[in-house]
């Protein structure tokens, strides 16, 4: 048992070092920001080490915290955020992964948005979320405000989704985004999902004001 543990944990630790830096190749989680986890079982998970960059963890960076409630059981100080991590552990049940990312899109976007969440309709890629079958459906990002206070983060987190189960993602006004999956690929599909979404909205609301009928028309005969 504690071999198929440590196996496990193994394995974990580095999928998340891959993963941390495939995140960090796209600019994702500059200087130390971001934190990433992986569920062991119901109750305990392997979360990055505080303070560490994210695009160069080594297996001591990933440690194994176990939680009730808002209380953290760890050896060693884990992520400030992972308060954020059990909390979404605790309200899906499906979730194995958890990515948190500081993207300069996710934090700008956030910040022009005064609403408690912001509707993406007409792409693609909004399939590569989970439970997702067309681009003609809407599918609402939640953003939540930003504290230095994870027990309340984690309460408004909580909160929101008692109100609207969240698409396996949620932003935090100018500090970044959550995403989560499945498994370690389906997490990194969510956040590279809507990593692409907020890209491309983004450079929609840019370039809205210099568009003009003739570009619309088609630029023309
Ligand atoms: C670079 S400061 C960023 C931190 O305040 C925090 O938001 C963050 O994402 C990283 O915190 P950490 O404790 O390393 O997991
Ligand atoms: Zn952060």
């Amino acid at each position: 048992m504690t071999t198929e543990l440590d196996n496990q944990t193994l394995a974990l630790s580095q999928a998340i070092i891959l993963a941390g830096k495939w995140i960090s190749g796209r600019q994702w989680v500059p200087a130390t920001g971001g934190n990433f986890s992986a569920r062991l079982d119901k109750k305990q998970c392997l979360v990055t080490a505080s303070g560490k960059h994210k695009g160069h963890l080594c297996s001591d960076d990933l440690l194994t915290t176990s939680w009730t409630d808002q209380e953290l059981i760890c050896d060693g100080k884990p992520s400030a955020e992972t308060l954020l991590h059990t909390q979404i552990y605790d309200l899906d049940e499906s979730a194995q992964a958890v990515f948190h990312t500081h993207s300069v899109q996710a934090t700008v976007f956030s910040r022009l948005i005064d609403a408690p969440s912001y509707r993406f309709n007409g792409y693609e890629m909004q399939k590569s979320i989970t439970g997702n079958t067309s681009h003609a459906d809407d599918v609402r990002l939640p953003i939540v405000n930003n504290s230095q206070d994870m027990r309340l983060l984690a309460a408004e987190v909580k909160t929101r989704w008692q109100d609207n189960p969240m698409p396996y993602a949620f932003l935090v006004k100018g500090h970044g985004m959550y995403a989560w999956g499945d498994s370690i690929e389906t997490a990194k599909h969510h956040l590279e999902g809507w990593e692409f979404l907020i890209e491309c909205e983004l450079k929609r609301i840019q370039l809205l004001p210099l568009l003009t009928d003739h570009i619309k028309q088609g630029n023309g005969a």
